[in-house]
């Protein structure tokens, strides 16, 4: 079966006229949920997902049963296994794939790429090896596009089902972020506008993390009190690594910060937070990776948020436990000696 996404001329519109055609690069449980957001805001949505049956099920049934199961999707919603296809007529594109999967999925997409359109990235994760941000990942293969990240405290069915949140728009153009506001912005999806675009990815890749420590500390039935000190030692973390990478403090407590890590680190919905909950019962990273279609972005940003940590000379603690414990260098008891046989020290260091 073809799958038709034709969201109209190829054409640069001004800055101040309203997106009303939109890309989304991404079939998993959020790309699914910013589509059906975006589409409910008005927008005219194609979607691309990797897996042809994923865009059929969109198209024809209105679901996607594979990432977002149970959600009726809105009919107007067109979905593509061709990148070419999706991003046809897009005046700004979601990139909403794993982190890891950006380059190559950004590389696909250059020769596709419709002319002025800016993009919204809306991973959440630290590019293995790099050591680099989405921001700069999608900077090296497409250094012309505009950007904006979109980040904060959101599980994709909650969303998709119309559920209030809310989020952060960042981008380095005010102009940009207040034009997605107006294009994505509903009365129950509601986007914060903001200028700190390396500040609201910063929170969103290291509270993946953070989640996985919280789950062992409950899978270990560590308590109440360990978990409050894991969150706030975890945002002290967060907020010493932006500030290393030239975020501002306010964007990492805010909703892309504290907000996702509140929600991240605190509920059985996170999948970080449920892998470490397992772990900390006692099962494996190889049983709770193998198979798997879902994506836990902690697990390989980790090793990635702990060496731009050491490239910038900043302590970690909490992300090199959780590090040690999935590269196998430390079991769960090991990992927690680790935190626990630290010097005392002022809580300001
Ligand atoms: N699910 C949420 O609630 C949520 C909310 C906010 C942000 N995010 C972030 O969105 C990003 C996507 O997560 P998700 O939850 O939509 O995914 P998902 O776990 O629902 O599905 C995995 C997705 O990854 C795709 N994929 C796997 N390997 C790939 C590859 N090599 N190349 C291209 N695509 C590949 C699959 O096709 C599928 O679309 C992640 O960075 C995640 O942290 C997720
Ligand atoms: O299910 P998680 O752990 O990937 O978290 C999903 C979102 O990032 C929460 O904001």
């Amino acid at each position: 079966m073809v799958l038709e996404c034709r969201g109209g001329m190829r054409h640069n519109r001004p800055m101040s006229e309203p997106l009303s055609t939109l890309a989304v690069i991404g079939g998993g449980a959020w790309g699914t949920a910013l589509a059906q957001t975006a589409s409910r805001a008005g927008r005219s949505v194609c979607l691309w997902a990797r897996e042809p049956e994923v865009a059929e099920a969109i198209t024809t049934r209105h679901e996607n049963p594979d990432f977002l199961p149970g959600v009726p999707l809105e009919p107007a919603i067109r979905a593509t296994s061709d990148l070419a296809q999706a991003l046809e007529g897009a005046e700004a594109v979601l990139v909403v794939c794993p982190a890891q999967a950006l380059r190559p999925v950004l590389a696909a997409a250059a020769p596709h790429w419709p002319s002025g359109a800016p993009m919204v990235l809306c991973a959440k994760g630290v590019e293995l090896g790099s050591g680099l941000l989405m921001t700069e990942v999608a900077h090296e293969v497409l250094p012309t596009v505009a950007q904006a990240v979109l980040s904060g405290p959101t599980f994709a069915k909650e969303v998709a089902l119309g559920r209030p949140t809310a989020v952060t728009i960042a981008a380095a153009d005010p102009a940009l972020a207040e034009r997605l506001v107006s294009a994505l912005g509903t009365r129950t999806f509601r986007p914060y506008a903001a200028n700190d675009p390396v500040g609201a990815e910063v929170g969103g890749a290291v509270k993946n993390v953070l989640a996985i420590a919280c789950g062992v500390v409950e899978g270990l039935g560590l308590g109440d009190n360990a978990r409050a000190a894991l969150l706030t030692r975890g945002l002290a973390e967060i907020i010493r690594l932006g500030r290393a990478l030239g975020a501002r403090p306010e964007t990492l407590s805010g909703l892309s910060g504290l907000g996702d890590l509140i929600l991240t680190a605190t509920s059985a919905q996170s999948r970080n937070f449920s892998l470490g909950f397992a772990l900390g019962e006692g099962q494996s990273l190889e049983s709770l990776l193998s198979g798997r279609r879902t994506v836990a972005e902690g697990v390989p940003s980790a090793k990635a948020v702990v060496a731009l940590a050491e490239r910038h000379g900043i302590e970690m603690p909490i992300c090199a436990a959780i590090n040690n414990l999935l590269a196998g260098a430390h079991d769960v008891a090991g990992a927690m000696e680790a935190l626990l046989s630290r010097p005392l020290r002022a809580e300001t260091d």
